[in-house]
């Protein structure tokens, strides 16, 4: 088309230097005209032609398109097969050999102190199965084990009975921190009282050692300082801390009389206060809400006058004193706990010095029973599993203090105020 048009043009040229120019001028006129009007019906035609030809197609390309897509899908499948064969990338575990390596039930192990302890049997190369029924427990606390060949995680409340082979038992499951465990007081004795009949009836029928995770609390609000296991306590039974404390008066005593009557092989560890990372935002123990109150510059709420005692030892050092009790064969109670004594109002400024920033310090309410002192003896843990803390309170706070910011960050990810339980 674009050749006739120039052919067209020539002659016109050529007749222009023949003829009259108005005429010519016309003439010319005319052919553009024409030719243009070919030009689009050409067009148009070829356009009819390419539309009738996909119109024709279309079925055909549409089952195209349907195959190419599930051939897509077919390989999004493959991909995630192969990608779920991957080998996931686990912190590293000792080897040990079958008669070393024993297979150990931890009761809680999805907790802030469970979780550690499990780190601690999983790197030494044993076999490791949590039950947990996350009422306070997490998953995220022991995710970087899912999957390991010697890990196993339970979706278990231990208050109904559990059938499984182990060589030991971790008994840790229950709510530790008083407002979790006066939410609901009656479970928190179920916990304790039938949870640990579960447990201590495990260990008999398979002839388990088992390690019942026990409280400074069976001291009550004590009238001897410091406390060794020797003294008995002072426990309000009808207050509100009783569900707790009873309880786990009542799992002592449930322990013992296994031995008793069973021959229970069994170790029992009187824990004190303890505090470190993985512990959750909204425990409401006086660590996490100082930390968390310090960090977002809100003031520190004491309970009381302040003058109350407590003494606070670092996780990892309560996970090899639990470690190296269930490994020794001395079967009394034995007080796992940091010396260190300090006033909660100490306590205060300690977290306010290291946190920094703009906090004051005020006093709220006290609470009701709460023990006014406490500080452990640990002649006995010493004595018989030559152990004592080794982590100081300024290093173990920094490292809490860091976890802290952490989950803040998360949390502010989500929302611009964190409601601290108080
Ligand atoms: O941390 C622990 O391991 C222990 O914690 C609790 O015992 P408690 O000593 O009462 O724990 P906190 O709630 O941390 O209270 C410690 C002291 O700080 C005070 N407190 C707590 C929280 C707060 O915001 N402000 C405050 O002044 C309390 O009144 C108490 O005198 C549990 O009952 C024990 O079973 C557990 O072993």
């Amino acid at each position: 088309m674009l050749d006739t048009g120039w052919f067209c043009f020539v002659e016109m040229v050529q007749i222009v230097s023949r003829s009259n120019t108005l005429v010519i001028l016309f003439v010319s006129f005319v052919i553009c005209a024409l030719l243009y009007l070919i030009n689009k019906a050409f067009w148009s035609l070829q356009n009819y032609n390419n539309y009738d030809y996909v119109m024709q197609r279309a079925p055909s390309l549409k089952k195209d398109l349907e195959d190419a897509e599930a051939r897509v899908a077919h390989l999004e499948q493959k991909v995630t097969v192969l990608e779920s064969q991957i080998p996931k990338k686990y912190p590293d575990v000792k080897f040990l050999n079958y008669k070393r390596k024993k297979k150990i039930l931890v009761t809680g192990g999805a907790g802030f102190v469970g979780s550690h302890l499990v780190d601690k049997l999983m790197l030494n190369g044993h076999e490791v199965v949590v039950a947990d029924n996350f009422f306070t427990g997490r998953k995220q606390n022991v995710e970087h084990w899912i999957g390991h060949q010697n890990f196993e995680l339970l979706h278990h409340d231990i208050v109904n009975p559990l059938y499984i082979e182990v060589d030991q038992i971790y008994h840790l499951a229950s709510p530790a921190s008083p407002p979790h465990y006066m939410e609901n007081p009656v479970k928190t004795l179920k916990t304790n009282t039938i949870g640990t009949i579960n447990m201590l009836g495990l260990a008999k029928r398979v002839n388990a050692t088992i390690l019942i995770a026990s409280t400074s609390e069976v001291y009550g609000d004590p009238e001897v300082h410091p406390q060794s296991e020797m003294y008995w306590g002072h426990v309000n039974p009808i207050g509100p801390r009783a569900c707790y404390d009873e309880g786990k008066r009542v799992a002592e005593t449930l322990t013992y009389s296994y031995v008793k009557m069973e021959h229970v092989q069994v170790r029992v560890a009187r824990i004190f206060n303890t505090y470190g990372p993985r512990m959750h935002m909204n425990d409401g123990r006086v660590v996490s809400n100082f930390i968390l109150q310090a960090l977002q510059g809100i003031d520190l709420t004491i309970y009381g006058s302040g003058g109350q005692t407590r003494s606070f030892q670092y996780v990892s050092d309560l996970v090899d004193g639990l470690a190296a009790l269930m490994e020794s064969n001395y079967t009394l109670p034995v007080n796992l706990g940091n010396p260190t004594e300090h006033t909660i109002e100490e306590f205060a400024t300690i977290i306010k010095q290291l946190v920094g920033g703009n906090s004051k310090i005020m006093h709220v309410a006290a609470v009701e029973d709460d023990p006014q002192k406490r500080k452990p003896d640990i002649t006995r843990a010493k004595q018989y599993l030559n152990w004592e803390p080794k982590v100081n309170l300024t290093k173990g706070l920094k490292k809490t203090v860091e976890y802290f910011k952490q989950e803040l960050k998360l949390f502010k990810s989500d929302t611009n105020k964190v409601d601290v339980e108080l």
